[in-house]
């Protein structure tokens, strides 16, 4: 005989039968990934919504359980931009990176390895991981200089050093102190601060960051969550995939630009150096992680050397 509850109860069987198929068919994208790390870049875009923060700590907790080696680096760019606007503080940004004056640096410093990189480490112990929060200070997991780079000017067709003050790269990176951590349960979340052999300290674009630390890592893959589908066309579509080449064109004329520029090169600096695929992805999709790396249905745009 059949009660009223019964239709409802087909049905969330149905579902939960669904949701055990899925979890079957990732096992070997999981055993693809057990022990390999993995670098995610969690961009300031991608962690405004509070619920989305929320669904990327689980995510997180889950890579490390099922035997991922998961290191987190964040950005935080648009909370500094609030702090700096609160301050009255200006300043410029230049392709993708902000001029940093000394008081600016030093706002930096306090909402990344302050504010930002304690509400990550929370929201992954809330979810039930184990996480431990770094700046590239700790450990001298980044020694930082200044940043070199130039710009042809428009004008003259020159080439110009920019000065963007306390802005840096990373010189050299120590994972010797993340080494320690892959042994055990703990997931590192590292804030973009570096510093200079002066003692200064120094802001690293957290894109550059990541790259780095999944260079020198040997890391499998590394993942930059944003705010966009990935690297879009002129028209507003969806880039699928790049090489080297590729993305220089896009740089020149100009369908490449501000944020975007430091994470496409920092991803073909990656795979130059190893990593084996790096890949932009929208952080405001739920789950983004898992869907790249547990089912054939990752989305964004991957990055390949010529
Ligand atoms: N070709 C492009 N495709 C997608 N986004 C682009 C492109 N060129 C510039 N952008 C800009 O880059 C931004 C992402 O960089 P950024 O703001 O630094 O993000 P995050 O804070 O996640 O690091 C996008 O929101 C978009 O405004
Ligand atoms: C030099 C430089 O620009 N540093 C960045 C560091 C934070 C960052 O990169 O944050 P997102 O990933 O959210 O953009 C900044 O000051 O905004």
């Amino acid at each position: 005989m059949t009660t009223p509850e019964t239709p409802d109860i087909l049905q969330d069987r149905a579902a939960w039968l669904e949701r055990a198929k899925t979890l079957s068919e990732s096992l070997p994208f999981m055993r693809q990934y057990s022990d390999e790390t993995v670098v995610i870049k969690f961009g300031g875009h991608a962690m405004e919504s509070d619920d989305l923060a929320r669904l990327f700590a689980r995510d997180i907790v889950l890579l490390k359980q099922v035997g991922v080696n998961p290191v987190v680096v964040h950005g935080g760019g648009p909370q500094i931009d609030v702090m700096l606007k609160r301050l009255d503080i200006q300043t410029p940004r230049v392709d993708g990176l902000r001029y940093t004056d000394e008081a600016t640096v030093e706002v930096v410093e306090m909402i990344l390895s302050g504010k930002i990189n304690k509400q990550i480490v929370s929201a992954i112990n809330e979810a039930g991981g184990f996480a431990v929060g770094l700046s590239g200070k700790d450990g001298h997991l980044i020694r930082a200089r200044k940043l070199r780079r130039t710009k042809k000017d428009p004008d003259s067709n020159i080439e110009k050093i920019l000065d963007l003050g306390f802005v840096g790269e990373p010189a050299e990176i120590t994972p010797h102190i993340l080494d320690v951590f892959q042994q055990t349960d703990v997931i590192p979340v590292i804030a973009p601060v570096g510093m200079g052999n002066a003692g200064e300290t120094f802001n690293i674009n957290a894109d550059t960051a990541a790259g780095a630390i999944a260079a020198a890592t040997n890391a499998r893959r590394m993942i930059m969550l944003t705010d966009v589908p990935g690297v879009l066309d002129k028209a507003g579509n969806l880039i699928p995939e790049m090489t080297a080449s590729q993305v220089a064109g896009y740089i020149a004329d100009g369908t490449i630009s501000g944020g975007m520029i430091p994470k496409v090169e920092t991803c073909l600096e990656a795979v130059t150096q190893g990593v084996e695929a790096a890949v932009i992805l929208d952080g405001r999709v739920p789950h983004a992680v898992l869907l790249e790396l547990f089912t054939p249905h990752g989305v964004g745009t991957l990055i390949k050397a010529d």
